[in-house]
């Protein structure tokens, strides 16, 4: 996947993108990562790309031109294919797991970050085919939104992780949070790892932590659980942790 990202500091990706799976996804050539600077497209000498707003207010807002010209030399050839040209923005549509594997499943994306005040509107109205937020709070800019994002998406793509089966055992991934995680060592200052884990009987294991991922999502996302087609199994397990709860509190919560 190649992704473009449109923003006046560059500079603020150089950890994220060497380091960690992020990088090693870089090496392996499944992402490819092109920071463009906002700035290079600034028609004045001092390279600003920023003016007050109309109408007066506090702060400063992002001109539409250097943007649209940013865009339009990586796409060049009007009426072209066009792959999503994102601007981030506290008023776009919410990011979440289900949106990270769409955008893993394209091939080029290009990600706008504003700062200040915003941009321009007409970069919104004109320019951009999708917009999203990564959730209800107001950043300084779109560069923590852009990282966020490929992050999300990365970890999707073929090959990042070494084990796949553990992108689709993630929250949020099968519609549950997951289950809780333990490793070594086994007996940690008195706090033992539960005995099923330690069985090898796979099918326990198993079912415990289908069991434990149904009954952390009823505690704390019971919204994720509504949306949730829940097999013969998950009501069994689930009648049974909801019969519990009524009887005791449930313990580890
Ligand atoms: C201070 S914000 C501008 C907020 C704008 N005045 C508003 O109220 O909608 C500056 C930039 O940060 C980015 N940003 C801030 N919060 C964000 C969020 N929750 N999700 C995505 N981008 C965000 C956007 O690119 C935005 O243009």
């Amino acid at each position: 996947m190649r992704v473009d990202v449109l923003t006046i500091f560059p500079e603020m990706f150089t950890g994220f993108l060497n380091t960690s799976i992020i990088k090693r996804a870089r090496e392996q050539g499944i992402l490819t990562v092109n920071l463009v600077d906002i700035r290079d497209y600034a028609r004045n000498k001092h390279r600003s790309v920023d003016d007050y707003p109309f109408g007066g207010g506090p702060g400063m807002v992002m001109q539409a031109e250097p943007i649209f010209l940013a865009v339009e030399a990586l796409l060049p050839g009007a009426g072209a294919v066009r792959p999503p040209i994102i601007l981030l923005s506290p008023q776009g549509e919410v990011f979440n797991q289900a949106l990270a594997s769409e955008l893993a499943g394209q091939e080029r994306l290009i990600l706008i970050c504003g700062h200040y005040e915003g941009v321009d509107e007409r970069v919104r109205q004109f320019l951009v085919n999708r917009e999203i937020s990564i959730g209800d709070y107001v950043l300084t800019g779109g560069e923590l939104p852009a990282m966020v994002i490929i992050d999300a998406v990365t970890r999707l793509l073929p090959g990042v992780l070494g084990d796949p089966a553990g992108a689709t055992e993630d929250s949020f991934a099968m519609g549950l949070l997951e289950y809780p995680q333990y490793t070594r060592p086994r007996s940690f200052r008195g706090l033992e790892v539960p005995e099923v884990l330690l069985c090898g009987n796979h099918e326990q294991i198993r079912l415990w932590r289908r069991q434990q991922a149904l009954e952390r999502t009823w505690r704390r996302r019971p919204d994720l659980l509504a949306k949730l087609e829940l097999s013969p199994e998950d009501r069994r397990l689930l009648a049974d942790i909801i019969r519990r709860a009524g009887n005791e509190d449930l313990p580890g919560e």
